[in-house]
């Protein structure tokens, strides 16, 4: 599928829950998120409807994300399933990694490929405040299980945040090299805008720059299914360095996803206000009526954002809702 501008669009970012076993303060407010009542999340047999749907209309790569993904029951018999769709060529999935002690196991032999895991802080104090109240301890034990069960070392999420993670930039680097992981890191997004926000905003050039300040850094080429992420290496390092300018950056011209959250709104761009409720295609299963709703979800994709980390408004939503 190619959208007005050219892009092709090949990957599918599908939410399963809005649910989280953490709250991290950048995402979900403290309190008052509304909670989707059973009815209102899509059951498996309707989010594999889209994915096969996708699929057929030329989706090679879905990532699966929430909320926490791994809090939903079921998940890893429904990843079985979608590994065995023919055509799709790449599963990865999202996640915070608090379970994945447990679940690393089971995930790689329901046939996930790659897994990105959140990690914003390596201070246990630190996490638990970003996190409010998440334990560092489980998710590096789950990064370290992820490996031992046949995973590709997972690809680590940082937002950074001036004042709150920014000293531990140095920190994250070292990781490419001692644990093979690529580290991203990602510019804080203003979606929850609690009062003063704009002080935690930093610029992917800022964070390039003060890399750069102590490491010689090669640039590295994306792969085909490639994310927003600009990817560096430090010399010899096994894991590489990316950044995602998510607000700054310039990726929109590349984009090359759609997303649906677990409510069953299919998204053309993140931070787009424009939604289309796909439930009257589930229900009951209207597989044309879901195609041609897919195929207007391409056709109609904004070309980009206008969000910036000053005078940005929109109508709320929170990361969770979307899956990131
Ligand atoms: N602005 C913007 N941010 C995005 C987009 N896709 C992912 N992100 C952000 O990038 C960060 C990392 O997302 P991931 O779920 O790891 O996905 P990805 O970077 O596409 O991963 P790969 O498929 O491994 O490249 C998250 O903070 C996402 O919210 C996008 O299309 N636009
Ligand atoms: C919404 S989470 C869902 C998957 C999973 N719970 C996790 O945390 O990885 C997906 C991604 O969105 C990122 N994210 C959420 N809110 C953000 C924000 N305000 N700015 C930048 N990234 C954000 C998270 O760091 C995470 O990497
Ligand atoms: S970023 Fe992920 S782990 Fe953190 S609150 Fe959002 S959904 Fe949960
Ligand atoms: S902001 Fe929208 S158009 Fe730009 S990369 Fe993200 S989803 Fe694509």
């Amino acid at each position: 599928m190619r959208d007005q501008f050219g892009r092709k669009i090949n990957y599918l970012r599908l939410s399963v829950t809005d649910r989280c076993n953490m709250r991290c303060f950048y995402c979900m407010p403290a309190e008052g998120v509304e909670k989707v009542g059973h009815e209102a999340v899509l059951s498996f047999e309707e989010l594999f409807l889209i994915a096969e749907t996708s699929v057929s209309l030329g989706i090679e790569k879905i990532r699966i994300t929430g909320g926490e993904p791994l809090v939903r029951a079921g998940i890893t018999g429904f990843l079985e399933q979608l590994s065995a769709l023919p055509g799709l060529r790449h599963m990865a999935l999202t996640t915070n990694g608090l379970m994945l002690r447990q679940m690393a196991g089971e995930l790689y032999r329901a046939g996930v490929q790659r897994l990105n895991v959140s990690l914003d802080s390596l201070k246990p104090s630190v996490f638990a405040e970003i996190t409010r109240g998440g334990n560092l301890h489980a998710v590096l034990a789950g990064l370290d299980t992820a490996v031992s069960v046949g995973f590709p070392p997972p690809k680590i999420n940082v937002v950074i945040m001036r004042g709150v993670n920014d000293g531990e930039i140095l920190d994250f680097v070292e990781l490419t090299r001692s644990r093979g992981n690529a580290v991203r890191f990602i510019e804080y997004m203003p979606v929850v805008k609690e009062e003063g926000w704009q002080r935690y905003c930093i610029s992917g050039v800022e964070i390039v720059a003060r890399i750069a300040d102590h490491y010689p850094l090669e640039t590295i080429d994306k792969g085909v299914y490639a994310g927003p992420s600009r990817d560096f290496r430090i010399p010899g390092a096994e894991g590489s360095i990316g950044i995602i300018t998510a607000v700054s950056g310039h990726f929109c011209s590349d984009c090359n996803r759609i997303r649906v959250t677990a409510r069953g709104q299919a998204k053309g761009c993140l931070f787009s206000n424009e939604k289309t409720d796909l439930v009257p295609f589930l229900r009951p299963p209207d597989p044309e009526g879901l195609t041609t709703a897919l195929r207007r979800i391409v056709a109609t994709k904004p070309e980009g954002h206008g969000i910036t980390c000053d005078g940005y408004s929109h109508t709320n939503f929170t990361m969770a809702q979307v899956g990131g």
